[in-house]
């Protein structure tokens, strides 16, 4: 995998088109990681349970994680993550953030791809609901025999993008009539993506009453271990980063790689964020921005642990402003980004 690393993100979207393949209607499966349904400690059990019985996961899945996680941490856990859902909740729509972005990119996906008539746009979690066995349905029932899954991160990682393609051809496992199934790839460094970003804090730089000092880029952390083994994803956040630097025209003093919501207690991708921003306040740094690049939408992450915790970190060391960058969402310039990949991706089908 090592080698497929590519800073090149220069591909031309203007390809020759493929012929169109004969088809009665074409299906696409948003799908990103799952969130419980209630912000209540049954419902994050019900969650954790599910995320955290996955080997992709949670490699060792031996005896002793099965004691630690019935025995300890699903006793423990939910009722402070609760808390957590509970104050970023979407009480409006009683559902979590994660879920009320997704279902936005994928109406306003169907919209922008509407001249397209055959083309069906869905969605679906990982885990919790609506599953991708319900999505996979819903699109068969509609008429889809060729379904285009889009997982929902711009690297790569057997953690997240591997367990969507796991659970998609297992959901396939139970059928006699199965549609034919493609999978996005990861878009780390893709044009259009890296103009997204750059635009979406260029945009968000404008409206501060500050100009930040420094901006971190915070991607989700994982076990240091599974990169050791092979997962290219650090890899490719490390690309993602300095094709945004360059875009931007920022130096790595000026724009900072850390990872983030580090789980457990074995070591984690390095260097950490909330370390790294406590560090920051506490020698002399007063204004940050955060932009985190491999959050296709904002969630628990980005709005309790990044805009709650470290901005609250970042403030008792001493540091003055702090501001989070949404993640690119349904905005526009993110609506870019899932179009571009989107269309590019179903060539040969529409
Ligand atoms: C070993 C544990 C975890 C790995 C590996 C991991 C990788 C990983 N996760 C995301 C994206 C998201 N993770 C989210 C929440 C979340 N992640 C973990 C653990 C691991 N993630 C847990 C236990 C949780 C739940 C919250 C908690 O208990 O701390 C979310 C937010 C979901 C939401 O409901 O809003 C996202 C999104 C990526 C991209 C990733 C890849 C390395
Ligand atoms: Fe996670
Ligand atoms: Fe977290």
């Amino acid at each position: 995998m090592t080698a497929a690393i590519s800073l090149d993100n220069a591909r031309p979207l203007d390809i020759k088109p493929l012929p169109v393949a004969s088809t009665t209607r074409v299906g696409v499966l948003l799908v990103n990681l799952g969130t419980p349904d209630t912000a209540d400690a049954a419902g994050v059990r019900v969650y954790l349970k599910e995320f955290l019985s996955d080997p992709r996961v949670i490699e060792d899945q031996g005896l002793l994680w099965k004691i630690i996680l019935n025995g300890i941490i699903l006793n423990v856990r939910p009722r402070k993550k609760a808390r957590d859902y509970q104050s970023i909740w979407n009480t409006e729509k009683n559902e979590s953030p994660l879920k009320t972005i997704t279902r936005a990119q994928s109406e306003k996906l169907a919209a922008d791809i509407a001249d397209r008539s055959h083309v069906i746009v869905d969605w679906a979690m990982r885990y919790g609901n609506p599953s991708i066995k319900s999505g996979v349905d819903a699109l068969m029932a509609k008429g889809c025999d060729r379904i285009l899954v889009v997982p929902l991160y711009p690297q790569y990682s057997a953690a997240t993008s591997a367990t969507v393609c796991d659970e998609a051809f297992r959901v396939l496992t139970e059928l006699r009539a199965q549609p034919t199934l493609r999978v996005t790839p990861p878009y780390y460094n893709d044009d259009f993506y890296i103009d997204a970003l750059a635009v979406s804090i260029e945009d968000h730089l404008k409206t501060l009453p500050y100009k930040p000092e420094l901006i971190v880029a915070s991607f989700h952390g994982m076990p240091k271990e599974y990169v050791d083994k092979g997962d290219p994803y650090r890899e490719q956040c490390v690309a993602t980063t300095e094709l945004l630097r360059k875009r931007l025209g920022m130096d790595d003093s000026k724009l900072l790689l850390t990872f983030q919501s580090r789980f457990g207690f074995s070591e984690w991708l390095q260097p950490y964020t909330d370390k790294t921003i406590e560090k920051l306040a506490k020698d002399g740094v007063k204004r940050i921005a955060v932009v985190m690049p491999g959050f296709s939408a904002d969630c628990l992450e980005t709005l309790e642990e990044i805009s709650g915790e470290n901005a609250e970190i970042f403030k008792h060391n001493g540091g003055e402003e702090f501001s989070a960058v949404p993640c690119l969402n349904d905005s526009a310039p993110g609506m870019t980004v899932l179009r571009q990949l989107v269309l590019r991706e179903l060539q040969g089908w529409i």
